[in-house]
């Protein structure tokens, strides 16, 4: 990861998987852009900070069975048992997955930050020749684009003007995007030494006789996490019964999660990520090629659809797999989903033409990804062609 520009955080750890909040992970100051003539942005968006699903919901509700903290053998500050001892959770199954206002704020700031960047391109109107927007039928999807177009357009855009996506579009996978299967390297790390180390910990800090079920201890930890995401200026006061070491095993435990259901952990993935790469590959050289095509495409989805995007171009690949055994040694992975997918992730890519070059910048949540086969940000189009290429052959030698 090139940019470690991340704004102050305060003296916690912060980088909680796919609900970490956009703002510790963008870089605080703004990439220095080439003054080349931009022809295409093309860019996939995850939407907003959002409440967490039914069943989180549900597990964190059960939490409160686990407040009657003993002061005396609690190695909690008073202070931080009390708040414990006050704590309530209020969300109900209707406020599940819904965008908060946090959600909104980041695509804001996304909106007003892509029409800073690229004036020439949004200083016409909407319109859906110039601007193709695709959009997941879900409405935390809906409502981001909504929100991230007002603040690029700077009008209010009415939401039939946008495209809906296609549940069986193989670029967008919604029908899978959503991925149950428990791999026994989840299972293993759930059950190994590291995990069992933070439930005893968890227990120990509340002064309990007993171990916790993982699934208790999750739950913690997304009350800690959701809590940040929505107010990010406040702490759960869950986040109180975790050490910092504690909430990096809890990392490396959707690390390791995503890595299999969306990552380079099967082959599948990369596999499935072909059709949305395609589509970038196909706006690029029309733009490139015929000089046609729109200036803007914007997909507006989940977090398999920016996985994807990330496994496509082979970016934040490790040479080794992660697995349940080597935590310790992974400590300085690239496959780190709190920079990958937190709220709002989005992946850029820039076409430009300069002078009789045309030539490329992927961004990942705003920060410039440097490619390493070529070390360059901004690279020649055809070079990066053939590395996506080189990428599918390799799968296609893969299948034979
Ligand atoms: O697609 C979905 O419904 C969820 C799945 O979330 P996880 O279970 O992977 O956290 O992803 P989101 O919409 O938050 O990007």
């Amino acid at each position: 990861y090139p940019y470690r520009l991340y704004e102050h955080i305060n003296d916690r750890y912060r980088f909680f998987s796919t609900a970490t909040v956009y703002k510790y992970v963008a870089p605080v100051v703004r990439f220095p852009e080439s003054n080349c003539e931009v022809l295409q942005i093309w860019m996939v968006v995850r939407h907003g900070t959002r409440f967490p699903s039914n069943n989180i919901i549900a597990n964190i509700s059960e939490l409160h069975n686990y407040l009657s903290i003993n002061k005396m053998t609690s190695q909690l500050k008073n202070e931080e048992v009390d708040k414990l001892n006050l704590w309530t959770f209020k969300l109900k199954d209707e406020h599940a997955e819904k965008i908060i206002e946090q959600g909104y704020n980041d695509m804001t700031f996304l909106g007003r930050n892509i029409r800073n960047l690229y004036k020439d391109i949004f200083k016409d109107n909407f319109n859906s020749q110039d601007f193709k927007v695709i959009v997941s039928p879900e409405t935390r999807c809906k409502e981001s684009a909504i929100m991230f177009l007002n603040e690029a357009f700077q009008k209010v855009i009415d939401e039939n003007e946008l495209e809906k996506m296609d549940l069986f579009d193989a670029r967008f996978n919604l029908v899978n995007r959503v991925k149950t299967m428990v791999t026994d390297f989840e299972t293993n790390f759930i059950n190994g030494p590291e995990i069992h180390k933070v439930i005893e910990n968890v227990a120990r800090i509340l002064g309990l006789d007993n171990l916790l079920d993982f699934n208790i201890v999750k739950a913690m930890h997304d009350a800690c996490r959701y809590q940040k995401a929505k107010d990010i200026n406040f702490d759960s006061p869950w986040c109180a019964v975790f050490t910092d070491d504690d909430l990096k095993v809890l990392e490396y435990y959707y690390d390791l999660k995503y890595y299999y259901s969306h990552g380079y952990g099967n082959m599948n993935n990369v596999q499935e990520s072909m059709a949305i790469i395609q589509d970038l590959i196909n706006n690029f050289d029309n733009k490139d090629q015929n000089k046609s095509g729109p200036k803007g495409v914007f997909y507006f989805g989940h977090t398999a659809n920016v996985f994807s995007v990330i496994v496509g171009l082979g970016y934040a690949k490790d040479t080794i797999h992660l697995t349940d055994t080597n935590f310790a040694s992974m400590k300085d992975r690239k496959w780190r989903t709190s920079y990958l997918d937190p709220f709002s992730s989005n992946i850029r890519a820039v076409l430009y033409k300069c002078g009789n070059d045309i030539k490329v910048t992927f961004f990942i949540n705003d920060a410039p990804m440097y490619v390493e086969q070529y070390d360059c940000t901004l690279c020649s189009w055809d070079s990066i062609k053939q590395l996506l290429d080189s990428q599918y052959d390799q799968l296609i030698q893969i299948d034979k």
